[in-house]
């Protein structure tokens, strides 16, 4: 045996084994204590260094992600985030794949909201020609899950991926925007619905205002900073009643929150625009349908409860007039929103600095002519070839406006958008859609004909 170890097993001193004994064990529990303590010092010194890169986060950036098990938690300063997302290798690989442009020159863009109605057909459209994108959605329950999962499974077939998470998860965009350097923003994820609101008013500041907010200094952080375009709303205009309605028209009488959610967005674009140098651009749609679209929106629900039998309410204004909406084509939608990206100048800011003034824009996307409901109905009838049962019935105060009428010679002039379908044509494609994906049959058995 070494000397060391023979030293440090036995006593030194023949006879004094007790003594000895205890001095060895006093010898180890001594050793054992200072291993203890400068344990306990390494790990007191690694909490500090935490505690301070976490201030120095949270002072810099209004948030900080922790990785525990491949899962993030975003700290923000108005709480905790579990991510929903688990970073791995795997994943990783998804995004990066999915990201990857396959023409010279592409887009490489996130999308939120790639799950919603406008976000998967903007989604697929970019992919089709070439660009990298993508997406984000978190799958929330405001109405039927399962047509969100439908496209998402459209989506993944042409090579889209969808994360599953919230535009809330600040852990989620440092990590992405880390791995990829996105070009683009293209920011559909809201919180949608006018008269919604009314029941549930906080989902509305989550998603259009903190989550706005939060995606908006993942993007100012970012270095290259990606150009934003995102989506705003006619319901801007209100009260207005100057027609048609022009982007330079007031748009301080929301008649809803959402309504005020979409006008503090405008807002907050401007600030982000104006301190850091993003790029931003708004979009107001108007009143978007077609295919794929949203079953809480009136044409949808229409269709289901006319194929059921079921009564609809028909809202009518003061002295019993009827409401209009200019009912924009989704096809129109997606080329404004990709003319939009097109035309999008770059940011000028990087890491939080800004180095010069950047593009702000809002521009209308409508089809400027207006339809009254009771139209929107007749149309329905047709295509479905079933005779819906209607109650005319006075307009809730819930938040609605009388009608909309866009404006759009802005987005003709700068972004080539030329609204081309009319409702008659945009309603018989969703018509064929609907009854396509919810397997109506139209037979004389299940369809009442006119
Ligand atoms: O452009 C927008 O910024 C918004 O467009 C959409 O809102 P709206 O124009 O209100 O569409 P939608 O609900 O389909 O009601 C259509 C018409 O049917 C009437 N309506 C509605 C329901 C009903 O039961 N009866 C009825 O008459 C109703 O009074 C209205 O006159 C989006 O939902 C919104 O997210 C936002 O994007």
């Amino acid at each position: 045996m070494p000397p060391s170890v023979v030293q440090d097993s036995f006593p030194s001193t023949p006879g004094k084994v007790k003594v000895e004994r205890s001095s060895y064990f006093g010898r180890v529990a001594s050793r054992w204590h200072s291993t203890a303590s400068a344990r306990l010092l390494v790990f007191s010194a690694f909490l500090l260094a935490v505690t301070i890169f976490i201030c120095f986060r949270i002072a810099a950036n209004g948030f900080v992600d922790v990785y525990i098990g491949g899962t993030a938690y975003s700290s923000t300063n108005g709480g905790t985030i579990r991510s929903a997302y688990r970073s791995d290798h795997l994943w990783d690989k998804k995004v990066r794949q999915s990201c990857t442009p396959k023409r010279e020159n592409g887009l490489v863009v996130l999308v939120t909201g790639a799950a919603g109605f406008v976000g998967s057909h903007v989604s697929l459209a970019l992919k089709k020609r070439g660009d990298g994108l993508v997406g984000i959605d978190n799958f929330n329950d405001y109405y039927e899950v399962s047509l969100k999962r439908a496209r998402q499974e459209m989506l993944l077939k042409q090579g889209i991926f969808v994360i599953e998470d919230d535009i809330n998860d600040a852990a989620l965009w440092s990590h992405l925007f880390e791995m990829v350097r996105f070009t683009h923003v293209m920011h559909l994820a809201a919180q949608a619905g006018v008269r919604y609101a009314m029941q549930n008013p906080m989902s509305y500041v989550h998603s259009n205002v903190a989550g706005l907010v939060t995606l908006f200094e993942a993007c100012k952080n970012a270095n290259p900073q990606p150009a934003v375009v995102w989506a705003s709303s006619s319901s801007v205009y209100g009260l207005n009643t100057k027609v048609p309605f022009s982007e330079s028209d007031r748009t301080d009488q929301p008649a809803s929150l959402y309504a005020a959610t979409k006008k503090a967005g405008e807002e907050i674009a401007h600030t982000y625009n104006h301190i850091y140098g993003l790029s931003i651009t708004g979009l107001r749609f108007f009143t978007v349908y077609g295919p794929w679209g949203r079953p809480d929106m009136a044409y949808f629900s229409f269709t289901r409860d006319i194929l059921k039998g079921k009564p609809i309410n028909i809202y009518q204004g003061p002295h019993d007039k009827d409401l209009a909406r200019d009912f924009t084509f989704i096809d129109d939608i997606v080329k404004g929103c990709v003319g939009a990206l097109d035309t999008a100048g770059e940011s000028t800011g990087s890491g939080g600095k800004k180095k010069g003034p950047a593009m702000l824009r809002l521009f209308n996307l409508g089809n400027t002519s207006p339809v009254t409901v009771p139209v929107l109905v007749e149309l329905l009838e047709k295509h479905l070839k079933v005779k819906a049962v209607k109650q005319f019935i006075k307009m809730p105060r819930n938040g609605d406006v009388p009608f909309t009428h866009a404006n759009v010679s802005l987005a003709q002039a700068q972004l080539a958008y030329k609204p081309t379908t009319n409702l008659d044509t945009g309603l018989k494609k969703f018509v064929t859609w609907y009854l396509k994906y919810y397997n109506v049959q139209s037979t004389k058995s299940t369809r009442r004909l006119l």
